[in-house]
């Protein structure tokens, strides 16, 4: 086992409510070996041998660093008030690009204080967020009740039956498969509470445009002829995906206006109404509502774009635009701007 423990460098660690999910460190091993090298832990686990020595946590704690060096697996400590209670990971799929598979424990005397849903399903919003991922799978034991309404609690959606090895059970057993998307994500986190309408009440009249979100989006394009997306951050419908700059319309403001403030507010950047060329726009149902998006193009502004919302940006050359997931609105916008640029 090689090298100075630096966790925090290689992954920030991440808060859920009271817990903190990390990078496991060596010192973690005799905790994580007292946790896990417990038969009601061990046996609901498919690669867990039991018992299970200290040297194996010592060399499994090593692996997941280099994993996350490589970008290939998120095996975490979580962590409260100083103490190891369990683990959570999520592994990207090598047969299945954007797709990736999450697993957790918890230390048996850590039970039923809601610490898996916790952690669980902020790795789970945390990789949708910021890895090249749209799908996450998890695999349950038939018989793992407790898991499984872990899973549900998150918001995964259960999608059929598989089989997989034991090693601590040295058995091929059923599993239970569950998925989550973006959408289900969300949806367990911000419950849309459904107003009661009153029986045979008809609808209310709609004012023209009433149902229309109106959004104004920016394509600033560098002197390489690059243009900016950036990346839609934890905690936003669609976290993850790629978008060009830009935001809703305030009551009151036109697009210009819209894009001026928002430009500045999450980039930094000054840009005057002069300097903003109507492009194209999207047209496409969203959330409940119909997204009218006029696409500005822009190439002269003051200051440099950073992501002052924490959200990552990307510089992309007009034939590379296609490899960023993006919105469904936006995909005929990419099209149209690859063959113009
Ligand atoms: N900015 C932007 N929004 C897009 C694009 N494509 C697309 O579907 N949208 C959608 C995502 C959102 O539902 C909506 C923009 O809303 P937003 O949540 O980013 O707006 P905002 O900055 O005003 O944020 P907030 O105050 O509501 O959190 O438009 C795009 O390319 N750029």
């Amino acid at each position: 086992m090689g090298g100075a423990d630096l966790p925090d460098a290689i992954f920030a660690p991440l808060k859920a409510g009271s817990l903190t999910l990390r990078a496991l460190r060596a010192a973690d091993a005799p905790q994580l070996h007292r946790l896990v090298n417990d038969w009601e832990v061990a046996r609901m686990l498919a690669r867990v041998p039991f018992p299970y020595s200290l040297e194996l946590a010592e060399d499994w704690i090593a692996s997941t660093r280099a994993q996350i060096e490589a970008g290939t697996a998120w095996h975490l400590a979580v962590e409260r008030d100083g103490a190891l209670l369990g683990c959570v990971g999520l592994t990207t799929a090598r047969d299945a690009p954007r797709h990736a598979e999450l697993g957790y424990w918890v230390g048996r005397r850590h039970w039923g204080q809601g610490i898996g849903p916790e952690a669980a399903g902020r790795l789970a919003r945390w990789a949708l967020a910021n890895l090249d991922i749209d799908v996450i799978h998890a695999s349950v034991l038939e018989e793992n009740k407790r898991s499984a309404a872990v899973l549900a609690r998150i918001g995964f959606l259960e999608d059929g039956m598989a089989e997989q090895d034991f090693t601590a059970r040295n058995a091929r057993l059923p599993v239970r498969r569950f998925r989550a998307g973006r959408a289900e994500l969300s949806a367990a986190r911000e419950p849309v509470p459904v107003p009661e309408a009153p029986a045979d009440a008809a609808p209310p009249p709609l004012a023209p445009g009433a149902n229309l979100l109106l959004v104004a989006a920016c394509a600033l394009i560098d002197s390489d002829g690059r243009v900016l997306l950036a990346r839609r951050p934890e905690g936003k419908p669609m976290a993850g995906l790629w978008e060009f700059p830009g935001g809703k319309l305030a009551p009151g403001e036109t697009p210009e206006d819209a894009l001026i403030r928002e430009l500045h507010e999450e980039l930094g950047i000054d840009v005057s109404a002069a300097c903003l060329a109507p492009f194209a726009f999207a047209s496409h149902p969203l959330e409940g509502k119909h997204l009218l998006m006029p696409l500005y193009l822009c190439r002269r502004w003051n200051g440099t774009p950073e992501g002052r919302e924490g959200q990552a940006l990307a510089w992309v050359r007009p034939n590379k635009l296609a490899d960023y997931a993006m919105p469904p609105a936006d995909k005929p916008l990419v099209a149209l701007l690859r063959d113009f640029l």
